[in-house]
């Protein structure tokens, strides 16, 4: 999509309310017009050019009255700018959001969470900025044509003479903003490069201190810092030298007018208030051309702002972001909700589905799929789950335990392949996936700054002895126990920091407080020793009823309750059966078996 239709599409998501801010704000941009005329006639009845229409009293309630109506219009323009800008704003943000909330968990954006959060924000805004700039700059040109229009009525020559050194001046110095963007960049990465090192080095005392890399690492933020100081020192300087080319703009147009009136008023063909005249609009034209230049910047940082969007919706196109979607901003629009009564028939289908869909069996048929970047994944798996069984995949490290339940529960693209659930293909595995069909402990677990016990529940009510079941099944009560606060400590990056296993376990009682048809654990037992994972394993098979597990682990606790073991290498299943079997059959699993024991 090119810059253009992407303006157009935003400009047409509320095209009454842009119409409503170009009005209003070409009113505020016309508006200096009738001072300059007022202040004309002022000059003129001084020198008794002209008589006054109005007496001094009238010129100065005239004055007063044009300033009054520009504030007023100030205001409204105000009004009318935030009320579209915000609108377009959202729909941007709301567009991506519900895209990227829609890729499979693993693919949900292709940077780091600061890097979209900073899409989210300053691209967001460098496109509202660009598109609300376009209803200033056609404000202000209404002015330049009007303005020109009585100036030229006045003074052909001294219009051209005046204005055509100044256009190109300030013309000249615009260009020159598009270095200065670049420095702008430059300064800005450098920066970021240096607050990025000091939040690294803040992270990681210990490991700089135990591989005593303290001085390298000073080092290195010295040169950053340099880096940094170059960067921002050019910046700096471009920008004071164009800020003092504009500021002075001004100045310089008022000379050339002085230089070039002189002779004219003595020959009586320039009058004071025709002076006046000039000098009262050239401040707005300058106004004019640098405000232009700056909506061409703006248009400019939109096209890279459009560009760096869409490489967040990851091939998906453009038009994604312009989609027209309801806001529901205003109370009425609110009510009006239709989401509101489709939500409450999706939540009626899917519990309907639910009872219709206890878990009796799970088929994987040739499910594969493969990295982008690595080329490495799993390929061709075919698997059943009967329900209330134990399935337990093992196998060396890399061999492709987690992609493939990943891929099973839709968290990352399936690209060949199909997962039946009781004999019916699961279209969207993303969202069939869920509790109470399925929940999921990852293997690295992601705890809030929050209380304990809203880390569990993650917004589930209380009741009926969940929680503590829960805790229960997870091993987690002598934890609870000893922190100071129970289960109201705070705990995550700014709470007490748990340890790997207690977190492995939370993360346990998070997934076993849903009722779900199906547990998936991947190496939950990776962080605990081998008492707790006995006990962790002893209780949810005492909890769980018929539910079904699927459970990544190396270790004999797990191994030993499968009812059957899945044997991966190099992204295939390369055995298959009890530990018993096993044994006797693959040479991979004796050397994980031994190699434990060992
Ligand atoms: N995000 C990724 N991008 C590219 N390649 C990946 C990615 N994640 C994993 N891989 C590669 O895919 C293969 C399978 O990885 P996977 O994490 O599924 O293995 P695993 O058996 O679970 O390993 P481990 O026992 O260490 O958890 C590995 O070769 C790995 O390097």
């Amino acid at each position: 999509m090119s810059t253009l239709t992407f303006l157009w599409k935003l400009i047409m998501y509320r095209p009454y309310r842009y119409s409503a801010n170009a009005v209003a704000w070409t009113l505020i941009y016309l508006a200096p017009i009738a001072p300059g005329l007022i202040t004309k006639q002022f000059f003129d009845s001084l020198t008794g050019e002209s008589a006054v229409a109005y007496g001094t009293w009238g010129i100065i309630a005239l004055l007063l009255g044009a300033a009054v109506a520009r504030v007023m219009l100030i205001i409204v323009g105000f009004i009318t700018d935030v009320q579209f800008r915000f609108r377009m704003g959202m729909l941007l943000r709301r567009n991506v959001l519900e895209h990227v909330l829609k890729q499979p968990g693993a693919r949900a954006i292709p940077c780091s969470p600061g890097e979209a959060i900073s899409h989210f924000r300053d691209d967001v805004d460098q496109t509202e900025e660009a598109v609300s700039w376009s209803v200033d700059s056609f404000g202000m040109t209404c002015f330049a044509a009007v303005s020109c229009f009585i100036l030229i009525r006045i003074d052909a020559q001294m219009t051209l003479f005046v204005f055509l050194p100044l256009v190109l001046v300030v013309t000249a110095a615009q260009l020159a903003t598009s270095r200065l963007q670049k420095y702008r960049a430059a300064s800005r990465e450098a920066t970021s490069k240096v607050t990025g090192a000091i939040s690294e080095m803040f992270g990681n005392v210990q490991a700089i201190q135990v591989a005593g890399a303290e001085h390298r690492v000073a080092q290195r933020f010295r040169r950053l810092g340099d880096e940094r100081r170059k960067t921002m020192l050019k910046d700096r300087l471009m920008t004071e030298v164009l800020d003092s080319i504009f500021s002075n703009s001004v100045n310089l147009g008022t000379g050339l007018i002085l230089l070039l009136a002189a002779q004219k008023m003595r020959d009586g063909s320039f009058s004071v208030g025709d002076f006046a005249v000039f000098v009262y609009y050239l401040t707005f034209v300058t106004q004019f051309i640098t405000n232009f230049g700056k909506f061409l910047t703006f248009f400019k940082q939109m096209s890279v702002a459009l560009d760096r969007l869409t490489a967040l919706l990851q091939g998906a196109s453009a038009k994604v972001l312009t989609v027209f979607n309801p806001l529901y901003l205003s109370k009425g629009e609110r009510n009006a909700r239709p989401a509101k009564a489709e939500g409450v028939k999706l939540e009626n289908a899917i519990s309907a589905r639910v009872d219709e869909s206890r878990l009796d069996r799970i088929e994987l048929n040739g499910l594969s799929y493969r990295y982008p970047d690595t080329g490495r994944g799993i390929r061709n798996i075919n698997l059943t789950l009967e329900r209330g069984s134990f399935t337990v995949i093992t196998g060396t490290i890399g061999s492709g335990k987690t992609t493939l339940v990943r891929a099973l529960l839709g968290l990352l693209p399936v690209t060949e392949g199909t997962v039946r659930w009781n004999g019916r293909i699961v279209e969207d595995l993303g969202a069939f996936f869920i509790p109470p069909r399925s929940a999921y402990t990852a293997q690295m677990p992601r705890l809030y700054s929050d209380t304990l016990r809203n880390n569990i529940l993650l917004g589930l009510s209380e009741h009926d002895g969940n929680l503590a079941r829960a805790i229960h099944a997870a091993v987690m009560e002598y934890d609870v126990e000893h922190l100071q606060l129970g289960l109201d400590t705070m705990i995550g990056p700014r709470g007490v920091k748990l340890s790997g296993g207690q977190a492995q376990r939370t993360a346990a009682a998070r997934m076993l407080v849903r009722d779900a048809e199906l547990y998936v654990f991947d190496d939950l037992s990776s962080a605990l020793d081998v008492e707790t994972e006995q006990k962790l394993w002893d209780r949810l098979f005492a909890a769980r009823g018929d539910a079904t597990c699927l459970v990544v682990s190396h270790r004999k606790a797990a191994l030993a309750h499968a009812d059957q073991i899945i044997v991966m290498e190099d992204g295939r299943i390369e055995a298959e059966g009890t530990a018993e079997q096993l044994l006797q059959s693959s040479d991979s699993f004796r050397k994980l078996w031994f190699g434990e024991a060992s």
